[in-house]
């Protein structure tokens, strides 16, 4: 039977809802919009149409939304002057700077710079050390957001085998993390991991952030696992096509041959990543101001 489709772009649409609803009640209590910082360093087609859409998101929560989008020639030291604006800004609760970088900029210097309690990617060493140690932090919005969906489909993830194909920091290595805390074995493959396809085949729950158009194939899935995609790759366009298919790093139809549950892309993970992104500026400015943020804001 095929796999069930595990519907990203609708359940990340209530959680927005849900932030609305709970920056209105922010805007009472503060006497202020919570107000979200994101950086573009130069012209990145992917990246441009990502903070577009990022800012359009804050402001249709009921959020202010500062967009900074500097030129590709920009120095590492005007980067990180306006970060340290952007930290000293009392507007300002949650900063974003948009990856990746151009390579003449270093991106671990310039994150190193953010406020941890406005690091709203959750990339700083503070947040990263707060993650391993359980405590209240602010984590990287695309796992997490995969958490949600986990959650919503699994309940409890105690027990469960996990593999986390890829050891990013903005994606594996939290989204390892995440699920250790939630009780869960995990395995983190990489490219220097032997055998994949069998190292996949023993996990209740696949993690594919890869990067790699439809690298896990069909028969790597045990039958009725939970796939969770997070890769967004364009193919090139067909002959006579302008733009070239979406797809993620799992072969989808293959996939959903097998497993019990999968993320499409488009439509999965992705629109979670921006709806996470406005739950974490929304929680950073909630403790910004000293206030306990909603108890129904997951
Ligand atoms: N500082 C950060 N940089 C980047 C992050 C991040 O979390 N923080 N993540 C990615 C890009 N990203 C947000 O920045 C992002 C990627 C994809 C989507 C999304 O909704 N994708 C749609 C398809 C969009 C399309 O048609 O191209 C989907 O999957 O349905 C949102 C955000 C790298 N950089």
């Amino acid at each position: 039977m095929a796999a069930d489709i595990i519907d990203g772009k609708a359940f990340a649409a209530a959680l927005r809802e849900k932030v609305g609803e709970a920056a209105r009640a922010f805007g009472d209590k503060a006497g202020r919009k919570a107000g979200l910082a994101v950086v573009l360093v130069g012209d990145d087609p992917a990246s441009q149409v990502y903070v577009g859409s990022k800012g359009k998101a804050t402001v249709a929560a009921g959020m202010a939304s500062f967009e900074h989008r500097l030129p590709e020639a920009t120095s590492q030291q005007e980067l990180e002057a306006l970060v340290r604006q952007l930290n000293a800004d009392p507007a300002v609760d949650g900063i974003l700077v948009q990856l990746p970088l151009p390579e003449h900029l270093d991106d671990k210097a310039v994150i190193a710079l953010i406020d941890p309690d406005k690091d709203v990617d959750g990339l700083t060493d503070t947040n990263i050390a707060r993650l391993a140690n359980q405590q209240d932090g602010l984590f990287p919005c695309t796992p997490v957001g995969c958490m949600m969906l986990l959650a919503d489909r699994l309940g409890d993830l105690s027990g469960r085998n996990a593999v986390v194909i890829g050891r990013s920091q903005l994606v594996g290595r939290p989204m390892a993390q995440l699920l250790v805390n939630a009780n869960a074995t995990v395995t983190i493959a990489h490219s220097r991991t032997r055998d994949l396809p069998q190292v996949v085949r023993g996990a209740d729950i696949v993690i594919a952030a890869v990067g790699r158009p439809e690298m896990v194939r069909g028969d790597w899935i045990a039958p009725g696992a939970t796939v969770i995609d997070v890769g967004i790759n364009r193919l090139d366009p067909e002959p006579g096509a302008s733009k070239g298919r979406l797809v993620g790093d799992v072969a989808f139809d293959e996939a959903r041959e097998v497993a019990g549950a999968i993320t499409p892309v488009p439509g999965g993970v992705g629109p979670m990543t921006i709806a996470v992104l406005l739950r974490n500026a929304l929680v950073a400015a909630y403790r910004h101001e000293g206030l306990p943020p909603p108890k129904n804001l997951p």
